[in-house]
């Protein structure tokens, strides 16, 4: 029973991110991958086809796969995923902001737990009537943004009394968001005794024919790249946009990560950093990806020094640009 049916505003706000496994095993991953790549705003191709493959081809092999990749980056002390980890800080950190405001934050994950389904059965309890869903993607793609809109708007259809609901298409050059990361690549750089000579951008790929159909992600990746070569006064050439983690045969947005590893080994350069601006959070893409096998790729071709600038994860300067896009959002319901 909603107490609050009178005009009064009482806010929820719910952060959505990708999803993780649940542990390292088989099953675990199994579970996540087969929700995960059974979302059609993923894979673009009919169930009759891709079904088939995935049940009796991705998902025999790449679990057994990906457990070792977990397990490199496992947080041991939480058994967590850090992607599950860093979410969670975020919105528990969050919460303190907004103590005196009494807004609800809550965070869930569109594949596996906790689900934006059980988050906002409980944002309702709590007699929320006001809902802003701020998915954890700086860049709108279909495959990421839509689908957690998606997802929301398909629990609310079960609701007979439904909240109104805010959504944000993208932060990709947002000044707080841009802040944050020249902040983070700074205090690395400082660290370093010798510069990078290039600092790779890499961004979670796209398949091609999803950009060809309209999907806005390249355009919103070079807003944010544009944005922070202008602040940390660099060239495209210092600071290239590059795409990783491509997944199946399609054709992948590019120039692709690797290939660009590779040239530069070819070039003499020596001495690079990434960074990767798509994600808010550490994750398998970065940690493992990035940090383990792009570093093993350029030191095992002659390159001499690589450094991993993390992401913003749980930053104070991360809870800023949370905080600002929820005052922001919230505002005419306050
Ligand atoms: C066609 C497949 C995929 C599309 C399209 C895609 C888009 C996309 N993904 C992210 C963010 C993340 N993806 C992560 C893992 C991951 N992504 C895919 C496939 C597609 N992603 C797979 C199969 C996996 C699992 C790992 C693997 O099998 O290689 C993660 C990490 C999750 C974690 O547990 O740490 C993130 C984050 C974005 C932003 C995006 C579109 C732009
Ligand atoms: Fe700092
Ligand atoms: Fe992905």
């Amino acid at each position: 029973m909603n107490n609050n049916q009178n005009n009064r505003p009482k806010i929820g706000v719910l952060l959505v991110n990708l999803g993780t496994p649940e542990g390292t095993d088989y099953w675990s991953i199994r579970r996540y991958l087969s929700e995960f790549l059974s979302d059609k705003r993923v894979i673009e191709l009919s169930s009759w086809l891709w079904q088939p493959i995935l049940q009796g081809f991705v998902l025999t092999f790449r679990p057994r796969r990906l457990g070792h990749s977990y397990k490199k980056i496992w947080d041991k002390t939480k058994n967590k995923s850090p992607l599950a980890v860093v979410t969670q800080n975020q919105a528990e950190t969050l919460e303190l902001e907004f103590t005196q405001q009494h807004i609800c934050i809550e965070w869930a994950m569109r594949y596996g737990n906790p689900s934006i389904k059980k988050k906002l059965n409980f944002l309702k309890d709590q007699d929320c009537n006001h809902i802003f869903v701020l998915p954890l993607y700086p860049q709108y793609s279909a495959t990421t943004t839509a689908t957690v809109n998606d997802e929301v708007f398909r629990t609310l259809m079960g609701y007979r009394q439904q909240p109104a609901i805010r959504t944000l298409f993208s932060f990709a050059d947002h000044p707080d968001y841009i802040k944050a990361l020249q902040h983070t690549i700074q205090e690395q750089l400082q660290l370093l005794a010798v510069q990078p000579e290039r600092i790779l951008l890499s961004f979670h790929g796209l398949p091609l024919r999803y950009v060809k159909a309209g999907d806005p992600y390249e355009r919103e990746c070079q807003r944010t790249a544009a944005a922070l070569r202008a602040v940390l006064g660099k060239t495209e050439q210092e600071m290239p946009l590059v795409f990783q983690s491509r997944f199946g045969p399609d054709k992948w947005l590019g120039p692709n990560i690797a290939d660009v590893i590779t040239e530069y080994t070819k070039q003499g350069i020596q001495n690079i950093a990434v960074v990767a601006p798509g994600f808010m959070a550490d994750c398998l893409e970065t940690r493992e990806e990035i940090d383990y096998e792009y570093r093993t790729l350029f030191l095992s071709n002659g390159g001499k020094e690589f450094t991993y600038i993390p992401c913003i994860n749980d930053h104070p300067l991360a809870i800023t640009l949370l905080k600002n896009l929820i005052d922001q959002e919230i505002k005419g319901w306050v």
